[in-house]
């Protein structure tokens, strides 16, 4: 039986996690990290601990939905203690992404900015249509619920730059957030990333591709927060004996 521990445990996602956990076979919960203290109950042979080390040695693998901070605590910590990651926080700083690059160098690390079957097929669809629809103008655009602390998400930088390398193009150079004003028009190789923020949307990425006389639009809807839990569970399940080094979603998925 593979031992799972959960950092971020009382959050949205993290919680998710560890009902999920409870209707697998080979995969159970050893062990959860909190700030402070579990907001609910849980069965005691599970570890609840606020001191990562101990929180690492009581489990075989990792899977973190935190906050970037605190994503950079677990890294920091499992450098030394190497255990295996599933990492879905986003809004990493460029250190922080740097840190998952390191700890991939001494154990299995998959990261994902979304653990969804739907949108890893998304990415490619991506990659291929940018390439193929040669001069269309790029935008994309994504809504999340009103609790979300980081923007854009980070799938829809992902996307961003699968549309963008798919072009020879770096995403970083061509990036545009916002438009406001007397701003002239649209240039050619600008990819716009913007984010809307309401209500419970779980999560809306659409990616479209416009032209003089037509356009498209790809777009993923998750409609179920399970959608990530479970799709990280299934990285977990997989990830777990790998050879050391830095997976994506899609390795995982054989896309
Ligand atoms: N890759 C994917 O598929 C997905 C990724 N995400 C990402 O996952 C992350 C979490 O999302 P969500 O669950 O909605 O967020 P929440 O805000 O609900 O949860 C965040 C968690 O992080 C913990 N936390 C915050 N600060 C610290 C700290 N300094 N040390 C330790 N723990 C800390 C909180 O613990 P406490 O409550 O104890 O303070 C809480 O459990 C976000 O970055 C989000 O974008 C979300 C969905 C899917
Ligand atoms: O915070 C969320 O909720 C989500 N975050 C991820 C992101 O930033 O891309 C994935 C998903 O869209 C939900």
């Amino acid at each position: 039986m593979v031992k799972v521990g959960v950092f971020g445990a009382n959050g949205r996602v993290g919680q998710l996690v560890i009902d999920d956990l409870k209707k697998t076979d080979d995969i159970s919960l050893s062990s959860v990290f909190v700030r402070e203290k579990l907001n609910f109950s849980i069965d005691p042979s599970i570890l609840v601990s606020t001191n990562v080390k101990s929180f690492l040695k009581a489990c075989d693998i990792v899977i973190d939905f935190s906050l970037p901070k605190a994503c950079e605590t677990l890294l920091e910590a499992a450098i030394e203690t190497p255990t295996p990651l599933v990492i879905g926080t986003t809004g990493l700083s460029m250190h922080q992404l740097n840190l998952i690059k390191q700890a991939s160098e001494s154990m299995p690390v998959l990261y994902a900015t979304n653990m969804s079957l739907g949108v890893a097929l998304l990415n490619k669809l991506v990659h291929q249509a940018s390439a193929a629809l040669e001069g269309f103008d790029i935008e994309i655009v994504e809504m999340h619920h009103k609790h979300k602390k980081d923007a854009p998400s980070g799938t829809a930088l992902t996307l961003g730059e699968s549309a963008a390398t798919a072009r020879g193009l770096d995403l970083n150079n061509v990036r545009i957030s916002g438009r406001d004003g007397n701003i002239g028009e649209r240039t050619k190789d600008e990819i716009s990333v913007m984010a809307l923020r309401g209500g419970d949307i779980v999560g809306r990425h659409t990616v479209g591709f416009y032209n003089d006389g037509e356009f498209i639009e790809l777009n993923h809807t998750a409609t179920s927060r399970n959608t990530f839990s479970k799709g990280a569970i299934r990285a977990a399940s997989w990830l777990v004996g790998k050879e050391i080094g830095l997976y994506s979603i899609s390795d995982c998925l054989e896309l």
